[in-house]
């Protein structure tokens, strides 16, 4: 069994380049496919920007046509995330060994001199945030129908549950969200992302490490201990699959203000026995009522409060797939993180002591590419907890909020 335990201690761009050479360093590690940097830049005519289709907390990120004809998309990963050849390598090789249909592949990477790039499969259909969730910033022409809704929300569920009980040692995400759920040609949903993917190690219950991953997304007791389990990633799931549903994004500060949080409106609606209301209304009545519901029902068990209430993945598979019935009375009220935060903007902000957290350069920056939050005039508050709001530098949210 491969030792990982480098990986929870990681900092990135605190590892001083190596001063051994890639072979050296690469010597033991054999599954990885590596392609040199010359190769990367003429796949994408020398990093194009009219070929760059998006920009992450990791990096900037192009389409690329290799020279096995393969389309890619080629993650270039920025100054911070640097890491050093051989545990750059090693995090890599694990990586890359990983298959699912419902994981996006990583083909191989390149980490020639100063350059850490990533070679992932291209996929044609950009991310549910882009797409289902892009609003009218959207350049997207596809319709969700409630089928495809359903296809989505089971295959993401399918992909965690690889991630979480399939593989040994388990990985947690760490960080569940739309931008993260890329859809290929068929529309079938694959999960990116697995550069903040942590190994946890059989014997480790849990791991009290920095905060990554996007508010909003964040279960409890994540967001304020730093508490990591599979659990955390199945908050954020059920988070992802009430967006789904609905349409909307877990956050909207335009909206009324009984509206703005959409967990917070599902709890009410559903207390209402009116969670119907909640479907999105661009499918115009066209979906099954009862599947609607069940997953909106599913999305308040995983975002239970307490961890142990939420199913493990494989039990929310089968719930959604409708394999196993769901017991509406284990549904208690979910943990909100705006309860824990006392993040409610109810009106202009206050001003706030910001004594107990500490947010770097990284965090402020990394706040305006937020899908979330982004009424910044409202959200003062939320400005000191946007330090977990990017999974980019995974910087800390080492805040304790008692
Ligand atoms: N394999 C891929 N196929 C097609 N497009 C991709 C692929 N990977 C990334 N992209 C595009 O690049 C964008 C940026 O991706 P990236 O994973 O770096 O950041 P993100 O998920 O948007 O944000 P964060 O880094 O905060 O998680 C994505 O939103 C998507 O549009």
């Amino acid at each position: 069994m491969p030792c990982f335990s480098f990986l929870f201690g990681r900092k990135f761009g605190s590892s001083a380049e190596s001063s051994f050479g890639v072979d050296e360093e690469v010597a033991g590690i054999h599954n990885v496919k590596l392609y040199t940097y010359k190769e990367l830049r003429n796949a994408t005519e020398d990093f194009n920007p009219a070929n760059k289709i998006g920009e992450g907390g990791f990096g900037s990120v192009y389409k690329g046509k290799l020279k096995d004809g393969k389309i890619a998309a080629i993650k270039v990963l920025s100054a911070e995330s640097r890491q050093g050849v051989k545990e750059f390598l090693t995090e890599i090789n694990v990586i890359s060994e990983i298959e699912h249909q419902n994981l996006v592949k990583l083909y191989g990477c390149c980490a020639e001199g100063k350059h850490r790039i990533l070679v992932y499969n291209y996929l044609e259909n950009n991310s549910l945030a882009q797409t289902l969730l892009g609003g009218g910033h959207s350049h997207s022409n596809i319709q969700f129908s409630w089928r495809t809704r359903s296809k989505i929300c089971i295959g993401v569920a399918r992909g965690l549950a690889f991630l979480h009980e399939d593989l040994r040692p388990h990985i947690v995400h760490r960080d569940i969200k739309a931008s993260n759920i890329l859809l290929d040609k068929d529309l079938t949903p694959k999960i990116s992302d697995f550069g903040l993917a942590k190994l946890i190690p059989p014997n480790m219950t849990h791991v009290s490490t920095r905060v990554a991953g996007t508010i909003g997304y964040l279960a409890p007791e994540y967001a304020i201990r730093g508490q990591l389990t599979r659990k955390a990633d199945i908050y954020s799931f059920g988070v992802l699959l009430v967006e789904i549903v609905s349409g909307r994004c877990n956050t909207n500060t335009r909206l009324p203000v009984d509206e703005q949080y959409l967990l917070e409106r599902t709890w009410d609606l559903y207390e209402r026995r009116e969670l119907v209301g909640l479907v999105d209304t661009s499918l115009d009545g066209d979906f099954d009522a009862e599947e609607a519901c069940r997953f909106l029902k599913i999305g308040l068990l995983c975002t239970q409060d307490a961890p142990k209430l939420r199913p493990s993945m494989s039990t929310v598979v089968k719930l959604l797939t409708g394999e196993k019935d769901l017991d509406d009375s284990k549904i208690t009220k979910p943990g909100l993180i705006t309860d824990f935060m006392d993040l409610k903007v109810r009106g202009p902000p206050k001003a706030k002591s910001q004594k107990k957290t500490s947010y770097d350069k990284t965090n402020s920056e990394t706040k305006s590419k937020s899908n979330v939050f982004t009424d910044s005039g409202k959200l003062d508050e939320s400005t000191l907890l946007s330090s977990g709001n990017s999974t980019s530098a995974a910087t800390s949210l080492t805040a304790s909020y008692d």
